[in-house]
């Protein structure tokens, strides 16, 4: 359909191109307040692929009861959890976005392009694509942030993707990474994070592993998240050479009255304080950077809950955020997926620079 095409930046001859890497994650609302947390919910809340539900009879529950309770109800969580730079969630993907440009620039030695998007807010990947290819990307990698396939997180990244490049002209040479769950160098990062915090705070009596969790009908209808899930938290445990009675893998941030992937994480903690465990510690692998589910969810009501029912002493081990290992780790997983479009790069850049020299032989004679 040629008359819905975005509008192209003019084509040079004998530019360089360049490579571009877009990182994605979810995306945060833009201040703690129920304005913003109903901008954010109404997006959030209106994906066909978060919300699985008739249309219609959605946008009566959603317009008529979800959005006049619950942004108050979320803003008051967030306001908890504001760094004064921001939301958690954003500072963390845009330091661990700059830390991972820095490393590939000193490994490569070629200039990447390298950026973060949002599915919900800003910048958004639609403005973030069109920003690349106006920077001369002909070549981007799309590296979605969430280690474990979903159809409502790293599937909705590829939808927006794709649906964005279906209105562009010259559409850019294209690479996508759509889960990373059982990569060596992600679980000796999060093995790593968990040893470092053991080091300075000793260890627990149990280690829960909680993943944010999906309606489980998703799992029925092929959605590999369960599964991905459960390999990480397994591929975890291993390399931290915990038994099977020192770990537990469950899931978190259930929403509505419908069955999520089991066991709560809740019902979890709430038992295994109820049986008095002198300590245990929470780690969520599924979540890269810290965000409203880690730092409130679990960090403060999970807490609540183990102290309240009898338990004692409650860790929260933080995101793998800026950690050292994770952005090596990134930085591999990127390079490996470059794979073919460096040396082309190169090849490129050195014709493009000879065609020049020739030029201006010529122009000198
Ligand atoms: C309503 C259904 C939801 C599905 C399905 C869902 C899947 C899903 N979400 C994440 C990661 C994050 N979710 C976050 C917040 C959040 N999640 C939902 C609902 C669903 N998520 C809501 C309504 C909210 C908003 C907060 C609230 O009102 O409770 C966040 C935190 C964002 C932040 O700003 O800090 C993340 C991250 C994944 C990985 C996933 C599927 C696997
Ligand atoms: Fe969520
Ligand atoms: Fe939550």
């Amino acid at each position: 359909m040629l008359q819905n095409m975005l509008p192209e930046p003019a084509y040079r001859h004998g530019s360089i191109d360049k490579i571009g890497v877009l990182l994605v994650n979810l995306g945060t609302p833009d201040a703690p307040d129920a304005k913003s947390l109903r901008v954010y919910l109404k997006q959030f809340l209106s994906e066909p692929r978060i919300i699985e539900f008739p249309r219609w009879l959605w946008w009566f529950i959603l317009h008529g009861i979800i959005l006049t309770i619950r942004p108050a109800k979320s803003a008051e969580k967030y306001a908890q959890i504001w760094l004064p730079e921001g939301s958690p969630l954003k500072i963390h993907t845009e330091r661990q976005t700059e830390q991972v440009a820095a490393l590939l620039k000193e490994q490569l030695g070629i200039p990447l392009v390298v950026e973060y998007a949002m599915i919900i807010g800003t910048p958004s990947i639609a403005e973030q694509l069109q920003h690349m290819k106006a920077q001369g990307c002909s070549r981007i990698l799309v590296l979605s942030l969430f280690p474990q396939y979903a159809a409502s997180s790293s599937g909705c990244v590829l939808e927006s993707v794709f649906t964005e490049l279906s209105k562009m002209r010259n559409i850019p040479d294209i690479r996508t990474v759509k889960h990373y769950h059982d990569h060596p160098d992600y679980i000796a990062a999060l093995a790593q994070n968990i040893r470092d915090y053991w080091g300075k705070y000793g260890k627990p009596n149990k280690l829960i592993i909680s993943f944010h969790g999906v309606p489980r009908k998703t799992l029925e209808k092929g959605d590999p998240y369960y599964c991905e899930c459960q390999k990480t938290g397994r591929l975890l445990a291993t390399a931290l050479a915990l038994t099977d009675d020192q770990y537990q893998i469950c899931f978190q941030s259930r929403f509505g009255f419908s069955k999520w992937l089991s066991p709560y994480t809740a019902e979890v903690i709430k038992e295994l304080g109820q049986q008095q465990t002198k300590r245990i510690d929470v780690v969520c692998p599924g979540f890269v950077a810290d965000c409203l589910e880690t730092l409130e969810e679990i960090a403060i009501e999970g807490k609540e809950i183990f102290i309240g029912a009898g338990g004692g002493e409650f860790h929260y081990i933080p995101s793998l955020n800026e950690h050292p290992e994770w952005i090596k780790t990134l930085g591999n997983i990127i390079q490996t997926h470059l794979s073919g479009w460096m040396e082309q790069q190169a090849l490129e850049e050195e014709s493009t620079q000879s065609r020049a020299r020739a030029l201006a032989l010529g122009a000198e004679k």
